[in-house]
């Protein structure tokens, strides 16, 4: 099956970009995911080919119109999750990266001035996704980094099919630190136990690290993960806290 992207944008240039290069390039020559980049403009039916109007209640910049951004969607291929840009959405996971790499593929909305008019989430079954805490000039370079992550999980992408499982996030932890080759760099060695070729000390010594690490530069990955592994307080326990 393969992974089909198509992303509504002003910018339709913009795909399939930095995606057309390295693995995601050579994916996209050997037919495993597609790119289709649609003109939201294309949907307008003015003669102006509007696709933004003023905010409602006044303020800056513009806002894009749910009546031609429904019509762009609604012209598309059914049955892929439908996603927008925006930094109102839920922060991207690598759960929800590998759900949407393991289905038939997405459709992306890209934002560009003060974003969607709300009622298009209302009318339309659509995910809001953020990329981070900060603002871009559009949803596009948001779109590239989904499908980025996406593309990279795809059967046959990654050379070693097991690289991807190791990844920082895919325990829930960040992942230990690496080294390679020359053991020596500027009077710091690569740390001993990784030369001692023992596997079960190696492996003891890059959980613990990536424990560390975690809870030293992700306090919060580290408490979700505490609590996951400890588990929910009981019934009894929540019931004295609540009362
Ligand atoms: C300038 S931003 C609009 C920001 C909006 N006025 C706000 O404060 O929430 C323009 C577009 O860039 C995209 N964008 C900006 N930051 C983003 C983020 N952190 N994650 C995902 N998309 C983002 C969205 O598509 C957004 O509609």
């Amino acid at each position: 099956m393969i992974f089909a992207a198509t992303i509504l944008t002003l910018y339709p240039e913009m795909f399939p970009g930095p995606l057309g290069t390295s693995l995601a390039g050579r994916a996209l020559g050997e037919g495993r995911w597609s790119c289709e980049p649609v003109q939201i403009r294309d949907y307008t039916t003015d003669k102006h080919r509007s696709v933004d109007d003023t905010p409602a209640g006044g303020g800056a910049g513009m806002v894009l119109r749910a009546d031609v951004l429904a019509a762009a969607l609604d012209a598309q291929a059914p049955g892929r999750p439908v996603l927008a840009m925006t930094p109102r959405g839920k922060p991207l996971t690598q759960a929800r990266v590998r759900d949407l790499a393991a289905g038939p593929g997405v459709t992306i909305l890209c934002g560009r001035f003060e974003g969607f008019d709300e009622r298009l989430f209302e009318g339309r079954d659509i995910e809001q996704v953020s990329i981070g805490d900060y603002i871009l000039s559009g949803g596009e370079m948001g779109a590239l980094v989904l499908l980025d992550a996406c593309i990279r999980l795809l059967p046959g992408v990654m050379g070693a099919a097991s690289s991807g499982d190791d990844e920082s996030f895919e325990s829930g932890l960040l992942e230990y630190p690496q080294y390679t080759r020359p053991p020596e760099w500027e009077g710091r060695m690569i740390p001993q136990v990784l030369r001692s070729g023992d596997h079960a000390r190696i492996a003891a010594w890059r959980k613990a690290q990536a424990e560390t690490d975690t809870r030293l530069r992700r306090p919060d990955l580290w408490e979700r993960h505490e609590g996951a592994r400890v588990g929910p307080p009981s019934g009894a326990q929540r019931t004295r806290k609540t009362t």
